[in-house]
């Protein structure tokens, strides 16, 4: 490339977009790094649907009219590709797995694993994710007195469940041995790949910077447990006892004539997107309903009139309360905050035409606090997804398009399962002095520091 070519290539490319300036950029820096949900939101409500990031060469925009987001994500997305700095610094970890891949390849790895996801697959596994609430819940809240609150981590409750209910259900296998590294592991690694994601000065792969040589020990500790799994599974061992496993997704991927290398990423994939955004989204859930104890109270009935355990997929028609609270746990705290795409071509969005090599920003966090969509935005108000038929336009918590969220039924289910075990024996309260935890924005959006909710046996009823 010319020198004049690399310095054009220096340049941000006006589109005539509004957005803030390098000057707002550098003030905002510390805060961007620190809070980006707060920047976000601040340029929103500034600049309007369409925001322009003044980087150097082809423009980064956020985009925030769901019109503009369901092009990129659903109607243009074959235009529309992961090769972002985000997927980047997520595959340094999970390798190109189902999340992170770029490829075209991406589309035979979800065929793959696509039956694990069935609805047939998902009846079935409802019994284990049943006995990973029921198991975290005893160990966890067995020693409560059943008169007097506790102040307990909830988070960490709900990441053991996210954890177990993975390992039961999509490897048939109990993870309670590798849990503590496996849950420090992926801590580290959405750690990292945060870091990776925001860092302004790209550093070589191979150079020996902290973060580098802390993302290969990381690596190499998941590689060691993805290793363990598979050998397992491959000896004929350990398999749960909760039924048959070969149609397991580490059964179907074992199967498939993918090498080693491949089933570890996608072993390793399933493990950070399937228990840490389900973990954190039942966090958020938690503290919104100890929040609302009228809403808490109205999931405590519909549980207490269902008949039979909670299926995963059949619960909307019978636990329709329940389901919306989650719904809008999700419209609130969108565990994956932001989404972001490159166009491989020249394309027009919002109107405006963009060249190949544009950076399309997608946050549902910023979508869903729009208030000509969500009146009242920051209200929790469960009734909005009480209506049957499709979710609002711009509701986006699993995504969009081809690249929707392979284990959106597993997560929506299992989170409806989890409250409906938790709130039929336990009341969760806000402590005296309450103030909700600083959302964090990392590979999913987390409470920092923890949820400390009050938790109260309540006393079996005399019959
Ligand atoms: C509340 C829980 C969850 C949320 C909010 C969530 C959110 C998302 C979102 C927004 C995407 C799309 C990313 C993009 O378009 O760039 C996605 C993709 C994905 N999720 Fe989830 N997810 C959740 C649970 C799960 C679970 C339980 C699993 C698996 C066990 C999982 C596995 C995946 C995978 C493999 C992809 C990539 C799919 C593909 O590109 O084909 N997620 N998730």
């Amino acid at each position: 490339m010319s020198v004049a070519a690399r310095l054009q290539a220096m340049q941000p490319t006006d589109i005539g977009v509004p957005g803030p300036s390098s000057w707002d950029m550098a003030r905002a820096f510390r805060s961007v790094r620190a809070d980006p949900l707060t920047f976000l939101a601040d340029v929103s409500q500034r600049h309007g649907d369409l925001v322009s990031f003044p980087v150097p060469g082809p423009p980064a925009l956020l985009l925030n009219d769901p019109a503009a987001v369901r092009h990129v994500l659903q109607t243009a997305s074959r235009d529309w590709g992961k090769q972002t700095v985000q997927y980047a610094a997520l595959a340094r970890l999970t390798g190109p797995g189902l999340l992170a891949s770029a490829e075209p390849s991406w589309i035979e790895h979800r065929r793959l694993a696509a039956p694990a996801f069935h609805h047939e697959r998902l009846e079935a596994v409802g019994v284990q994710v049943r006995a990973a609430a029921d198991a975290a819940i005893t160990t966890r809240l067995g020693a409560l007195p059943s008169a007097y609150g506790e102040v307990v981590d909830v988070a960490d409750l709900t990441h053991r469940i996210g954890l177990d209910a993975v390992g039961r259900a999509l490897f048939s296998t109990d993870l309670s041995d590798h849990a503590r590294q496996l849950l420090d592991a992926t801590s580290d690694a959405a750690d990292l790949v945060v870091r990776l994601g925001r860092s302004v000065v790209p550093t070589a792969r191979l150079a020996p910077t902290r973060t580098n040589l802390r993302l290969r020990s990381t690596r190499r500790r998941l590689d060691v447990i993805a290793s363990r799994i598979i050998a397992e599974r491959r000896s004929g061992g350990r398999a749960s006892d909760a039924g048959a496993s070969g149609d397991d997704l580490l059964g179907l991927l074992l199967d498939s004539g993918l090498t080693d290398t491949e089933i570890r990423d996608e072993l390793v994939t399933m493990v950070i997107a399937g228990h840490e955004t389900v973990a954190a989204a039942l966090a958020w859930t938690l503290m919104l309903l100890a929040e609302h104890q009228p809403a808490q109270d109205r999931v405590r009935a519909e549980v207490a009139g269902h008949a039979g355990p909670v299926s995963l997929l059949r619960h909307r028609e019978t636990l329709p309360w329940t389901r919306a609270v989650v719904d809008e746990a999700l419209r609130l705290f969108p565990p994956a905050w932001v989404v972001s795409r490159r166009s491989r071509s020249a394309d027009v969005i919002g109107g405006r035409a963009v060249p190949a090599g544009t950076l399309a920003i997608i946050s549902p966090w910023i979508l869903h606090r729009r208030a000509d969509i969500f009146p009242e935005p920051e209200s929790f108000r469960p009734e909005r997804f009480l209506s049957p038929g499709p979710p609002p336009v711009g509701y986006l918590p699993f995504g969009q398009g081809p690249r929707l969220c392979i284990g959106r039924e597993f997560a929506l289910g299992q989170m409806v399962v989890v409250l409906s075990r938790l709130l039929a024996q336990h009341r969760l309260t806000v402590g005296p002095r309450w103030s909700r935890p600083e959302a964090l924005a990392q590979v999913a959006v987390h409470p920092a520091g923890g949820m400390p909710l009050v938790v109260t046996r309540i006393p079996p009823r005399a019959s």
